[in-house]
């Protein structure tokens, strides 16, 4: 019959943990990860350190096995929440009022190195810093979650909402006095189900952080693909991949037409040979931007190529799609009123089709073909126009 004490399975989870943070921070010397892999890494070796050197209790000084253990298993977690909350932020993370937090528990920590008394005290202000850190990570990777529509990081946060219930049990019970005895390892109460649960935890988020980083790569991956580089518009391939997913068909009960808007801007090459090739980029960017702004969500935007967008509105007819051309023209003109001084005048030529909402992925052709024939009418009529298919 396997045995297993509270000892043992504290040494398991310190070895499991410490083991992972190696391989980690080993891979993350390669140079070829961002900055996260080594907080992630280097979070559990100080983690599983600690939790070691607590099994270590009456073979090395109290010194080591109380306060340097408590202190590295909160400055593990401390680089977890560091860590997500990197992979959150992408740039630079707050950290000087979480530093200011872990100094005020070093003191008291320091204050607390009797290894006979404090054993409650001790308790609870480990399991309230991890815990809170805990909870740091669970919403970060749920805004990561929500935000970029990553399914795994759910379950991360899932796993870190458990882990924060877990802490905020056992100071619960090192305040009410349940742990189940007075050390680290007695077997019984609060004590012995949350060091059960860390050890299904521990390498449960370790998988799924793993699960969230892949996901998100490959989202990132499959979206650069999809989308054009400079304006972050769609290209044509990321076009065609929108129209298919349903969410215009989804609409095309409530709203039966689609529109379709072919926009180019007019006299660009005057731009670009006199203020150069850059500049001419900023203004697609500045293009874009407005057009990100205006659109609604289930709105799709693409580049088409050179100075030349298209831009899909769903559940939407005639009159919207003009108000909308008219709002994009308005913007861009107040957006280029400086180039005037330059003598040059940079306006918007658009052409507007309108087809059934449940044909637009089959008539998509037809419909660019209808758009581009009353965009050459804007452009044949004297540019900054808008012309409709129908009129054209
Ligand atoms: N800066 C910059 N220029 C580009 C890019 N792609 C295409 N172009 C330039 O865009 C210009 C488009 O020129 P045209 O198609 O003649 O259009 P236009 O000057 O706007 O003339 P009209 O459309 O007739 O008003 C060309 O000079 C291309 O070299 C790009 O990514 N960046």
């Amino acid at each position: 019959m396997l045995q297993l004490d509270v000892k043992t399975i504290y040494f398991l989870v310190g070895l499991f943990a410490t083991t992972t943070g190696l391989v980690l921070f080993a891979l993350s010397t390669t140079g070829r990860f961002d900055r996260w892999l080594k907080y992630w890494g280097i979070s559990n070796i100080a983690t599983g350190s600690g939790i070691l050197l607590l099994t270590f209790r009456d073979i090395i000084p109290d010194f080591y096995s109380i306060v340097l253990a408590n202190m590295l298993a909160i400055i593990g977690y401390y680089l977890l929440m560091a860590t997500t909350q990197r992979l959150y932020h992408r740039r630079r993370i707050a950290v000087k009022p979480h530093l200011l937090f872990l100094g005020i528990l070093t003191v008291l920590f320091i204050l607390m190195r009797d290894a006979d008394s404090y054993y409650a005290e001790r308790t609870v202000l480990t399991a309230l810093t991890c815990g809170f850190y805990a909870y740091c990570v669970a919403k970060s990777t749920l805004r990561i979650a929500r935000k970029e529509d990553i399914t795994s990081a759910y379950l991360v946060s899932g796993i870190f909402t458990v882990a924060t219930v877990v802490f905020a049990m056992r100071a619960i019970a090192g305040l009410t006095h349940h742990l189940g005895g007075d050390s680290v390892f007695a077997s019984g109460g609060v004590n012995m189900w949350t060091i059960l649960l860390a050890a299904i935890i521990g390498p449960l988020w370790n998988m799924s952080m793993l699960l969230m980083i892949m996901e998100r790569i490959n989202r990132n991956w499959i979206g650069r693909a999809l989308r054009d580089p400079l304006t972050s518009a769609l290209n044509r391939e990321g076009l065609k991949a929108a129209i298919e997913n349903n969410s215009m068909r989804r609409q095309s009960d409530a709203h039966p037409v689609t529109a379709l808007l072919l926009v180019d801007i007019d006299h660009f090459k005057q731009v670009n040979d006199k203020l150069g090739h850059a500049f001419g980029d900023q203004l697609l960017c500045t293009f874009a931007d407005i057009v990100h702004h205006q659109l609604r969500s289930s709105d799709l935007f693409a580049r088409q190529g050179g100075d030349e967008f298209v831009i899909i509105l769903p559940a939407s007819g005639e009159k919207e799609a003009q108000d909308v051309a008219e709002r994009l023209q308005n913007s861009f003109a107040h957006a280029t009123e400086k180039l005037k001084q330059d003598g040059l005048s940079i306006t918007l030529s658009i052409g507007i089709a309108v087809a059934a909402s449940d044909q637009i992925a089959h008539s998509l052709n037809s419909l660019m073909e209808q758009a581009d024939s009353a965009l050459y009418q804007s452009k044949h009529h004297g540019r900054n126009r808008i012309t409709s298919a129908q009129a054209a």
